[in-house]
């Protein structure tokens, strides 16, 4: 913290092709995760690896432009670790995004979903980033996940969505995370779709859970990047380069709603900042 001035109240997290979210900050400062002690290395394309903090709307932020992934390697302490340290910064609200395959035959790709709930299908066989002794400091031992994704932070965004014209592209859903990295059998992804799913990743949740834990509010967004295949008829095939291209031709969109849900958020200016308590 000595190395920026800023004092960040909302952090957010680019996923796959994403990472222009942090273009938009102004008077940055910029750090390598190799520079940060105990942060992991990015290594996945698409995903830059740096810390950037700086000014939106008046709001003083960080930005993960990179996030750490399950599959790379990295215990779910390690790809959580930042959030905690957003924390100790004294942030509020955790933004985060990523690139998802829909499952639901409603959602397309190029489609937004703001995320309503999630199925953490890691965390439902055990893997879990709260496994191990519960640090009270920053939550409790059993916290309740109904409600994670802050209700009006998503009636905020779908408002935003129809001012901005773009409320066709904007649908509410669930996000699953599977662990990756290969994507879904036909099997699987049908198995995915009588669940209930909406759209499936490898990422976010995690982060979600430790978020809810500290006590942040959560705003998740999925960028529908492809359709997951749910027929043995359908030549589709995904792959990362497309999930990356449509990342780039939506990444505006996103940038446009995420920056007004920024702008327009509430902050509690009382900053629960846990720095000298840790
Ligand atoms: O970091 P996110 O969840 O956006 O990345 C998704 C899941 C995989 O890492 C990758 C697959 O293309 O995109
Ligand atoms: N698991 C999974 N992750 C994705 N990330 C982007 N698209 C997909 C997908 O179809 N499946």
């Amino acid at each position: 913290m000595s190395r920026t001035k800023h004092r960040p109240q909302v952090s957010i997290i680019c996923g796959s092709g994403l990472g222009m979210l942090a273009d938009s900050l102004e008077c940055q400062d910029q750090f390598s995760y190799s520079d940060i002690p105990g942060f992991p290395q990015s290594t996945v394309q698409g995903h830059a690896g740096r810390l950037v903090f700086g000014e939106l709307k008046g709001k003083s932020c960080v930005c993960m432009q990179g996030r750490f992934h399950m599959y790379e390697g990295h215990s779910l302490l390690k790809t959580t670790f930042p959030i905690r340290v957003f924390k100790l910064m004294g942030v509020q609200t955790l933004i985060v995004t990523n690139a998802a395959g829909s499952v639901a035959d409603h959602l397309h790709p190029g489609d937004i979903m703001i995320i309503k709930d999630h199925i953490n299908f890691p965390g439902l066989v055990g893997l879990n980033p709260l496994h191990g002794p519960n640090d009270e400091r920053f939550g409790p031992r059993f916290p309740a996940m109904s409600g994670c994704y802050n209700r009006e932070l998503r009636s905020l965004a779908h408002e935003i969505s129809k001012q901005l014209d773009i409320a066709g592209l904007v649908q509410e859903g669930v996000y699953a995370m599977v662990g990756g990295p290969n994507f879904e059998t036909i099997a699987e992804a049908r198995m995915l779709h009588r669940m209930g799913v909406d759209a499936v990743g490898m990422s976010t949740v995690p982060e979600v859970v430790v978020a809810s834990h500290c006590g942040l509010q959560v705003f998740g967004l999925s960028l529908i990047t492809n359709k997951v295949v749910k027929s043995y008829d359908d030549s589709d095939c995904v792959n990362h380069d497309g999930v990356l291209e449509v990342g780039r031709l939506r990444s505006q969109t996103v940038q446009q709603l995420v920056t007004e849900v920024i702008s327009r958020m509430e902050i509690n200016n009382n900053i629960d900042r846990m720095s000298n308590a840790v």
